[in-house]
């Protein structure tokens, strides 16, 4: 918890898929799936309430770690998401469910939470590969390109996430955006001794960056691998994820930003209808929220 710099002050309107035309069309006739009233959306406000938002990283993360077979290496990400999704890998290797399955955390934090929760840590270095990695994210679109780094720990996501054979999002329907940038800032790590110069490149970029101050320490947020965290807003929101995290990464004395393109093999979305949950695979989101599309156009 470290965001005393509240990302408020970034948001420049609602990227949510719920938000602008969508909106309106998916509000009064959202489809009915297994019986479930998707209607309860909330689709005019996007807001999921903490007992649901709890509830749907609950669901997320048993679909997840249903992923898992026995002798995996799992990575594990960082973030409220991804801690249950731990939470939930350590209660079935405590059953016996799974058996020689080991982790790679992606921080400090992702580490302890592994060995409260029963699951044995080992260091990246010391494996061939991650077989299959969980994260949890701040924004997806529908083409799956991420922004991450609310948590401040987005490089060491990204090396976990990229090396994995799987990489598994979890997202609860909040998190999906028409177009990234519009409800968050993109984290750029940056290392401490280069903030000026990067901060001038990244206005030369169209951001308007901000340095991430601590909570209950004065001065900025300083990472796990040492460094600070700007945060980028993008009023127009972000046209080309891919090409944006080129190039910002591109600028010297940058570590590693929060634009997560092309690494996601799939993104796993929680939904709430009144008081049921699922989980369905993004595609089956949009194709939902296309069918709407469609249907109110007729
Ligand atoms: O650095 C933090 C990570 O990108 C998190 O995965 C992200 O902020 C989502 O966190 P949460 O699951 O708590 O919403």
């Amino acid at each position: 918890m470290q965001a005393a710099v509240s990302f408020k002050q970034f948001v420049t309107g609602g990227g949510s898929l719920f938000d602008s035309n969508v909106k309106r069309q998916v509000k009064c006739c959202y489809p009915k799936r297994k019986g479930m009233t998707i209607s309860m959306l909330q689709p005019s406000t996007n807001v999921v309430a903490p007992e649901a938002r709890d509830a749907l990283k609950r669901a997320l993360a048993k679909k997840a770690v249903g992923l898992v077979k026995s002798g995996m290496v799992v990575g594990l990400g960082t973030g409220s998401t991804a801690s249950v999704a731990t939470e939930e890998l350590g209660k079935l290797i405590k059953q016996r469910k799974l058996k020689d399955v080991v982790a790679v955390g992606a921080n400090y934090q992702s580490r302890v939470l592994a060995r409260q929760f029963g699951v044995k840590t080992v260091d990246l270095n010391d494996v061939n590969q991650i077989d299959i990695a969980f994260d949890g994210v701040d924004e997806v679109d529908i083409n799956k390109n991420l922004l991450k780094g609310g948590g401040a720990a987005h490089t060491m996501q990204k090396v976990l996430d990229s090396a994995a054979k799987e990489c598994i999002i979890l997202a609860d329907q909040s998190k999906v955006v028409l177009q990234l940038g519009t409800t968050f800032p993109v984290p750029v790590e940056v290392l401490p001794a280069a903030i000026s110069p990067v901060l001038r490149k990244l206005v030369t970029l169209g951001g308007v960056p901000e340095i991430r101050s601590a909570l209950r320490k004065d001065g900025p947020v300083i990472t796990d691998l040492g460094n600070m965290i700007v945060d980028v807003s993008f009023p127009n929101g972000i046209e080309n994820p891919a090409e944006l995290e080129k190039y910002i990464n591109l600028i010297p004395g940058v570590v590693e930003n929060g634009i997560v393109s092309g690494i996601a093999t799939s993104v796993l979305v929680g939904i709430q209808g009144g008081d049921d949950i699922e989980v369905i695979d993004l595609a089956d989101f949009v194709k939902i929220i296309n069918s709407q599309k469609e249907t109110t156009s007729a």
